[in-house]
């Protein structure tokens, strides 16, 4: 029987939330201490665990049929191979650094200085994109610390909080990236491949917009049902139910993340009562 071969990180930022996916796609993975490959009990899929660098070319050269990877490596590596969905977490930006009293104005600052970088292909890009010749100097880690020991005057990295370009005295000057993990996957899969692909990207899909929405059930007074409904988009349109205690309902919906608390706050002005949130685990429409 075929199974689809994913590539996901061995130990890392990206590890446990593409674990959590998988889990949640109702996909059992055992993660034995040390293994490096294992198999999915109850859907055709073999997992490797790989340092995330490599994922892209693996999913070229079909060693693995798909991956997760951050877009920043995607980008960076530059291989043919496709992004098929965005999976909503590893979320990160790829951005130029210089020392906190430095008094950046524009990329014309990075002239003729060295920028230290793990990702030298999407500096140059951006570098060429401005007219700027500057020398990227390539490490592979430690990044923040090169302005500190002499190695660069400017460097760049993920950022996602900032602490780490405080801590080293550093201030973000430039985003040149925007970054979360996706799926990608090989450009020739067979058909047999695609399909579990697209019993797997159904199954992501369902988790992710349950994770993005929520369900919320609250009581109204009759007479304000009319505009409390106005106010909820649902899934089709709301569920009304009568409560027991004459002229009252029970207002079902579905609400965004993204509108949430904008429309709570609505609701209550509205007359809404008793309101209540509750996650939604699998979101199928
Ligand atoms: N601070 C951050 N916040 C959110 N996402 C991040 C952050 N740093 C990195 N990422 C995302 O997670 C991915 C993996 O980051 P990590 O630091 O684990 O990589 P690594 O050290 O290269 O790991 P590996 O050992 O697999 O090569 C990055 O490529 C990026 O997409
Ligand atoms: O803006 P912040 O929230 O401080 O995050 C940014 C840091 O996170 C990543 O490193 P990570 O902590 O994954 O360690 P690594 O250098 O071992 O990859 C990245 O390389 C930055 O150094
Ligand atoms: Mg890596």
């Amino acid at each position: 029987m075929t199974k689809l071969r994913i590539g996901i990180q061995k130990s890392g930022r990206l590890h446990e939330d593409s674990m959590k996916l998988l889990k949640e796609c109702g996909i059992d993975v055992s993660n034995g201490v040390n293994k490096l490959k294992t198999e999915a009990s109850n859907f055709p899929l073999e997992v490797f665990f790989l340092r995330d660098d490599d994922i892209p070319q693996y999913v070229e050269d079909a060693v693995a049929d798909i991956g997760i990877v951050g877009e920043n490596v995607v980008y960076e590596k530059n291989k043919r191979i496709t992004v098929v969905e965005k999976l909503g977490f590893g979320k990160c930006r790829l951005s130029v650094a210089v020392r906190k009293g430095d008094d950046y104005d524009g990329p014309a600052f990075l002239e003729g200085k060295r920028i230290a970088t793990t990702y030298p292909v999407l500096v140059d890009r951006f570098l060429k994109e401005h007219g700027v010749s500057a020398d990227i100097h390539e490490i592979s880690g430690s990044v923040e610390i090169a302005p500190g020991i002499g190695l660069a005057e400017a460097i760049c990295d993920l950022v996602s909080s900032g602490s780490t370009l405080f801590m080293n005295g550093l201030k973000e000057v430039h985003p040149i990236l925007q970054s979360q993990a996706v799926l990608v996957r090989n450009n020739g899969l067979d058909q047999d491949r695609m399909d579990i692909l697209h019993k797997l990207l159904f199954r992501i899909q369902a988790v992710k917009k349950a994770r993005n929405n929520k369900y919320i059930l609250l009581n109204a007074p009759n007479e304000q049902l009319e505009e409390i409904i106005r106010l909820l988009p649902g899934m089709k349109s709301p569920t009304v139910l009568p409560l027991a205690e004459a002229g009252w309902s029970s207002v079902h919906s579905v609400l965004s993340e993204n509108e949430f608390w904008d429309i709570i706050e609505k609701l209550k002005a509205a007359g809404a009562q008793g309101i209540l949130v509750v996650p939604i685990e699998k979101m199928i429409v």
